[in-house]
């Protein structure tokens, strides 16, 4: 079978931390919204460093649009990652935030400082490139790292429980913004998520990890029915009786 219409592989990955294996072997779709979901300590994290770069496999491959990417750092390969935190430099404004985003020092070409200005307004931000972090809303702090992963371009969209912090009135409002931005420029969206209602607003399928390990990677639709499973039951927070969407 071709792996054409898969966006990132990990081939037969292994690895140990601490006291915990992981192994994966898997194929994260192109062009659709994927869940990557599990009680604390399943994995997530690493399943997205691994994808990354910030943790290297001890065996196996991994592959972005085709390419062999296991050896290369963070900043090589073709993704831009938004995490709940630590998205912005407290002591840079956001022009110079987000213009990192298109180049790590700020050799800016001059379209690039139109790119940023369009950047902020597209995630309703107009106007806000001389502000500090620190002077903005927690929102509004989420919506600039979206501008800077817009800037970047790049075909994978990397995102670790972005919307931890936010109250639930602003997880909704930036989940539209994901929604929107996913279907304008960027093709393909991991997000990493304890939460089953990001799932039922933004996954198209979701992967389950269970002790370091994938127990399972399904349409959205099917995920739902997977309460036999007890960490599926347990992470959807109901009983084998009550089957259903959240
Ligand atoms: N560098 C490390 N050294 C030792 N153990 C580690 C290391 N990194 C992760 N682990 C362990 O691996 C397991 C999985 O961690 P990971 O952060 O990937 O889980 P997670 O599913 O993202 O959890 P959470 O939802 O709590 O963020 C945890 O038990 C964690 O303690």
């Amino acid at each position: 079978m071709t792996a054409d219409h898969l966006a990132i592989q990990l081939q037969s990955v292994g690895l140990k931390l601490g006291h915990r294996d992981f192994d994966f072997d898997l194929g994260i779709e192109r062009g659709v919204v994927t869940a990557v979901a599990g009680a604390s300590g399943s994995g997530k994290s690493t399943l997205l460093n691994l994808i990354a770069g910030f943790e290297q496999p001890q065996v196996g491959r991994v592959l972005i649009d085709g390419q062999d990417v296991t050896d290369l750092p963070p900043a090589r390969r073709p993704i831009s990652l938004v995490f709940q935190d630590n998205n912005l430099f407290a002591h840079l404004d956001l022009f110079t935030n987000i213009g990192l985003g298109i180049h790590p020092a700020m050799r800016l070409a001059p379209g690039d400082r139109l790119t940023v200005s369009r950047a902020l307004e597209r995630v309703g931000l107009a106007g806000f490139e001389r502000r500090l972090p620190g002077s903005l809303s927690g929102g509004e702090r989420q919506r600039a790292a979206f501008a800077r992963a817009l800037v970047r371009r790049k075909p994978v969209l990397l995102l670790d429980e972005p919307f931890a912090a936010l109250d639930p009135g602003l997880r909704s409002s930036m989940a539209d913004l994901l929604i929107d931005l996913h279907r304008d420029s960027v093709p393909t969206i991991v997000l990493v998520t304890h939460d089953p209602r990001d799932i039922e607003r933004l996954a198209d399928r979701v992967i389950f990890l269970d002790q370091g390990r994938v127990i399972v990677d399904a349409p959205t639709a099917e995920f739902w029915n997977k309460t036999g499973l007890d960490p599926v039951a347990r992470f959807l927070g109901v009983n084998r009786m009550a089957v259903g969407s959240p």
